[in-house]
């Protein structure tokens, strides 16, 4: 399923009507009659369902709506809350059509005391404004929305909460609260962006007819990543396969402040199925982690002042990718392990304090052919690219990107919506996890399980999804098993990767 800017919406709805020659108002017809049954499925026949339209297309999809519910027996009806001659066009037609099914209009004088009046059982429909939005809602919406906002009655927006924009990157707006929201054909970028995804409520996203090839045209791939992807990429095992046919992955890293996160990824490595697993660090983090993963084998490089030191005696050819950076540490003296690394012919990942080293010398990745993936959380997108968190969480789709495709690197940027982006800008968001993955550990286990990804027989991309995918499904599972939000540890995570698997595979 697609992510799109409300820019890239009216390019699909114009590439299907262009190309296909669907009609708008059947587009409507379909978008009313696809929400109108996600609202029977959600209501009963004993309560009233007060429907608000607007001006605009997202105001004729209101009209299906309430025609759809009246037809099936529903108390439907509709608040108008613009002035009839603003109704025009597609909208026109459905309000002409919803009359002649002997459906009751209120007119917006009336608005006020009805919302004012508004019993709490009563449902109501949002279809005030929807992608067409520009800018802060002017009244009579404006003060609509902020009495809806104050009530707790069960609220339905159409295609997207009204006032609220669909492209990330706005800070100022006034916006419906839904309780759902049912998304039109594809799914609106803010229902990914932080401070504005809690106003669509749960979602999903409804597919009216439009042509495969009308987002296939779009400048920017974004989507979902799914159980459905992550079943249909997800490399099979052949009963000849042998450990080296899973990956041999060295994972250097480790200080002696910092042991357990080396420990953490290693065995997160090996549990999500790598073939093998060296853990490169110093003598005391091998002496404090080995038991915690026996499958392991380690290499002792030397170290100064309990931190890792350069050495030229890594051999590189012997494995199949790096990670790089985990529980590291950040004196400078580590910092010449980064470029060596990159210098081997090895896909890299490079996570935590790696990170911070590369910010020193990006000039590491000039020239590296291999694939390298960046594993940042917002602070550490916000420290490469010199600009604030708020800057970052604002905007996360196109900051990614922009990273991405300067670098000509993977980036993975984690949070509660992981956005991965290829060097060429394709980007796809994981949906599994929740918050009890806001945890130390949490993302040193992540990278292990990405190490072990991209060693297997799909893209680094599929890889990268897979990876994000089966991490936050683990908690997804152990928390509606035998944990909580609230006690979800790292470690945890990592033996619930035997469940996703067993779940999904
Ligand atoms: N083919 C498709 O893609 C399909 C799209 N469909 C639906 O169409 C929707 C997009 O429709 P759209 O383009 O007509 O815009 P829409 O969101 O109704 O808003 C426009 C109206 O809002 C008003 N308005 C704007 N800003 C405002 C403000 N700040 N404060 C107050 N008012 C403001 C503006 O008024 P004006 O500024 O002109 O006075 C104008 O009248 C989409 O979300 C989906 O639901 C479905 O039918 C299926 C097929
Ligand atoms: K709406």
């Amino acid at each position: 399923m697609y992510i799109v800017t409300a820019e890239e919406m009216y390019g699909i709805d114009q590439f299907s009507m262009k190309h296909t020659g669907v009609e708008a108002s059947i587009l409507m017809e379909n978008a009313g009659r696809e929400i109108a049954q996600r609202i029977m499925d959600m209501v009963g026949f004993e309560q009233s369902i007060l429907v608000l339209a607007g001006s605009g297309n997202n105001g004729g999809d209101g009209f299906v709506i309430a025609r759809t519910l009246r037809n099936m027996g529903y108390q439907a009806s509709v608040l108008q809350v613009v002035d009839d001659e603003k109704i025009t066009g597609h909208a026109a037609y459905h309000k002409h059509l919803y009359q002649k099914c002997d459906g009751i209009v209120d007119p917006l004088d009336k608005g006020r005391e009805i919302i004012e009046r508004l019993d709490k059982e009563v449902v109501v429909v949002d279809a005030m404004v929807g992608i067409g939005v520009k800018g802060m809602l002017r009244d009579p919406l404006h003060s609509i929305v902020t009495q809806l906002n104050q009530l707790e009655n069960l609220t339905i927006s159409v295609d997207i909460p009204s006032g609220l924009p669909a492209d990330e990157g706005e800070a100022d707006f006034i916006a419906v609260q839904a309780s759902h929201t049912f998304m039109i054909g594809a799914i609106k970028q803010t229902a990914f962006v932080q401070h504005t995804a809690p106003y669509y409520g749960e979602w999903d996203c409804l597919d009216i007819g439009f042509p495969t090839r009308a987002f296939e045209q779009l400048e920017n791939e974004r989507k979902i990543w799914t159980e459905k992807e992550f079943q249909h990429t997800f490399p099979k095992r052949s009963a000849y396969d042998h450990k080296g046919d899973h990956g041999k992955g060295l994972i250097i890293g480790g200080s002696a402040n910092m042991p357990g996160a080396l420990g953490l990824t290693t065995r997160a490595a090996l549990r999500s199925g790598a073939g093998l697993v060296t853990a490169g660090t110093t003598d005391k983090v091998i002496q404090r982690i080995a038991t915690f993963c026996p499958e392991a084998t380690f290499l002792t490089l030397p170290e100064e002042n309990d931190h890792l030191q350069y050495n030229d005696e890594i051999e590189y050819a012997k494995f199949d990718a790096v990670a790089l950076g985990i529980g590291m540490g950040r004196e400078a003296t580590s910092r010449p392990i980064i470029r060596q690394a990159a210098s081997s012919k090895l896909p890299l990942i490079i996570d935590g304090d790696g990170l911070t080293h590369l910010k020193e010398d990006l000039t590491v990745l000039d020239g590296k052919e291999e694939p390298v993936i960046l594993t940042p959380h917002p602070g550490e997108m916000a420290m490469l690219l010199e600009l604030s968190i708020k800057d970052v969480l604002m905007r996360p789709f196109y900051y990614a990107k922009k990273f991405a495709e300067d670098y000509n690197v993977y980036v993975v940027l984690k949070g509660a919506f992981t956005i991965i982006t290829t060097p060429e800008g394709k980007q796809a968001v994981n949906v599994s996890g929740n918050a009890g993955l806001a945890k130390g550990g949490s993302g040193d286990v992540l990278t292990g399980i990405i190490l072990t990804m991209i060693m297997q027989k799909q893209s680094i991309f599929e890889g990268l999804c897979n990876a994000c995918f089966i991490h936050g499904k683990s908690a997804d599972l152990l928390v509606q098993g035998q944990h909580s939000e609230h006690d979800l540890l790292a470690s945890d995570v990592i033996e619930g990767v035997s469940l996703v698997y067993r779940t999904f595979l």
